[in-house]
């Protein structure tokens, strides 16, 4: 199996081994490396006897067959007792130190994957945890949605990827080219999303891809975070981590930033179109033959070929492959990683667009797109854009094309004209045979727009999640629409949004429970960082996303248009 820093070396997945083994089959990191994520929790950071986690995973999943399993964990489908539903479970056994504390390495492992797997999905354990308030969800990513523990284990609930590992296609070789741009479009989102959120994955390779499900359009998940880490756009990290493969040159002299993953995907999308490696040339066809065959390579071999080897762009299939695909492939395997294109420039490349063009998709083929945009926007964003369609729909009195579309829709879920949609009504809308979802990702997806948690969507929230409010930037009313959201957001009008103000709108009159819940929104757009947000951070804030275009996400639509639009259309379009 292949190697892979920071993170030990792997175990076969074909080795039977019980649910708990003992710690010491897992493997050690290599003396002296840390990860970049890892050394936030052991700088200053005490030992620690148990994470604090809930207890009773027993209670609620009775425990089913086993799926995998990899250095520090196995992996087992786990059956909701009361839902039958079915989950994967990561069952990480704890490895203590001589004193009964849990070795820090282990701590820092179990952290990261519960950390970055909250500030991109889920926010079930956001709060025990107390380390990123994110409630970002994304639909390429695998959901984590509980942590429990006892004396032996860690237990962390994920989605349950039923349809495969991605490894299996590549190693099938070659298929059609469309097959290839499918995945690695999906792979590619799975990337920008996760940049958005100022993650980096340091360790994209097929076998961190798995399918949700067995039909063939089933989307992709990435499914290990172990070891990445949080990293802004220009931000560099000098730690070496990764698969050695897959690594670009780079991370090698260990000094690097979010497009070493592009350089990933780049290798991974050669592997899913040719069926081998890039590397060739006297430094570098041994690795690619070595490596395809048996999976195995050795180490400085490998990183002559990262740094060195030619690059192999025309022997046989690449005659009977696109232009367009090879174009992409070779922008990604750009040594010179300032001319690497960024994942989200990636999701435009030709390449990736015949089937992704979105700018005349109607808007019913977008709402599942805006929801998941919406899910990955932070809690201040979420008050901040109802109260800027607030301050729209007063102006406009609702009376534009786009309120009509989006009220039309609403309207036709709301099925008892309360003026509230349940999350059954949403569910049975985007259950309708026109979206692709899950039902855990159709709870999810209600979750989080459910800004206050009160089991039902009203229309600002709604319209918060569908606006296409850049369509007001730049126009002569922006600065007034901008004013009066800020006006609402701070009813005492002393000019700055305070944390009780803002306490009062994510929360309401009883407050929130977790008192991270107001500082993580408050610095979202507290730019000075002086403990409130004025005027102007409010406005730079609110115009300073551009990493939320839609075409980051995927619709979700069923290919052979099968089902009811039961979502209402009109040709109201991302502006994004
Ligand atoms: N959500 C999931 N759904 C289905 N199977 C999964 C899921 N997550 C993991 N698996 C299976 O379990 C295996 C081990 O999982 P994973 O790679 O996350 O463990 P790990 O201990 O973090 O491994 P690694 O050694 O790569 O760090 C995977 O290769 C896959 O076969």
């Amino acid at each position: 199996m292949a190697q892979r820093y920071e993170a030990r070396l792997s175990s076969s997945s074909s080795h039977s081994i019980s649910r708990r083994p003992p710690a010491a089959a897992f493997a050690q990191p290599p003396p002296g490396q840390t990860s970049h994520t890892a050394a936030l929790y052991s700088s200053g950071s005490e030992p620690i006897r148990s994470f604090g986690f809930a207890s009773g995973f027993g209670d609620k999943y009775d425990l089913a067959e086993q799926l995998g399993s990899g250095t520090f964990g196995i992996v087992h489908v786990a059956v909701h007792k009361e839902t039958g539903e079915r989950f994967a479970v990561k069952s990480m056994p704890k490895r203590f130190a001589g004193d009964g504390t849990l070795e820090a390495y282990y701590v820092r492992r179990v952290l990261n994957e519960v950390d970055i797997c909250n500030h991109l999905g889920s926010d079930s354990v956001l709060n025990e945890v107390d380390i990123c308030n994110h409630l970002g969800r994304s639909l390429n990513v695998c959901y984590l949605y509980e942590v429990f523990e006892d004396g032996t284990c860690v237990d962390l609930v994920m989605e349950l990827c039923a349809g495969g590992q991605l490894w299996d296609k590549v190693k099938m070789g070659s298929y059609s080219e469309k097959d290839a741009q499918r995945l690695v479009r999906e792979m590619a989102r799975a990337v920008a999303q996760c940049h958005g959120m100022d993650v980096m994955l340091r360790d994209i390779k097929p076998e961190n891809f798995m399918f949700l499900d067995k039909t063939p359009d089933s989307p992709l998940k990435a499914i290990d975070f172990g070891i990445s880490v949080f990293c802004k756009p220009g931000q560099y990290v000098d730690v070496r981590a990764g698969t050695p493969i897959y690594i670009a040159p780079e991370v090698l002299r260990m000094n690097y930033t979010l497009s070493a993953d592009v350089w990933s995907l780049g290798i991974v999308a050669y592997q899913l179109l040719t069926g081998r490696l890039p590397f060739s040339g006297e430094d570098g066809q041994e690795v690619s033959d070595e490596y395809m065959a048996k999976q195995q390579y050795n180490n400085k071999d490998v990183f002559r070929a990262v740094l060195k080897a030619e690059l192999d762009f025309t022997s046989p299939p690449w005659d009977t492959l696109s232009a367009a695909a090879r174009d992409f492939v070779q922008s990604c395997l750009n040594r010179d990683e300032k001319k690497r294109p960024t994942a989200e420039q990636l999701l435009q490349h030709p390449w990736l667009q015949d089937e992704a063009d979105i700018s005349d998709v109607p808007f019913a083929d977008t709402i599942v797109q805006r929801l998941q945009r919406y899910g990955l926007y932070g809690r201040f964003r979420q008050v901040a854009l109802k109260a800027l369609m607030q301050s729209i729909a007063e102006q406009d009195g609702e009376s534009s094309q786009q309120f009509r579309d989006m009220r039309r829709v609403f309207e036709q879920m709301d099925r008892n004209a309360d003026g509230r949609v349940t999350y059954s009504e949403l569910k049975a809308a985007l259950q309708s045979g026109h979206f692709q979802l899950s039902p855990s990702e159709v709870e999810q997806l209600a979750e989080q727009l459910d800004s206050q948690h009160s089991g039902t969507i009203d229309w600002s929230e709604w319209v918060a999640a569908m606006a296409d409010w850049r369509s007001f930037q730049g126009t002569r009313d922006w600065d007034v629409l901008i004013g009066r959201a800020f006006a609402a957001m701070d009813p005492n009008g002393d000019g700055v949004i305070s944390a009780e103000e803002l306490e009062q709108l994510l929360c309401g009159e009883d407050g929130c429970e977790f008192p991270d819940t107001v500082e993580a929104a408050l610095r979202e757009a507290d730019r000075d960082h002086d403990g409130v947000v004025s005027m102007q951070d409010f406005k730079e804030f609110i115009e300073s996303k551009t990493d939320d275009s839609l075409s980051l996400f995927e619709a979700r639509v069923s290919r052979d248009g099968s089902g009811s639009d039961s979502s209402g259309s009109s040709g109201s379009s991302d502006s994004a």
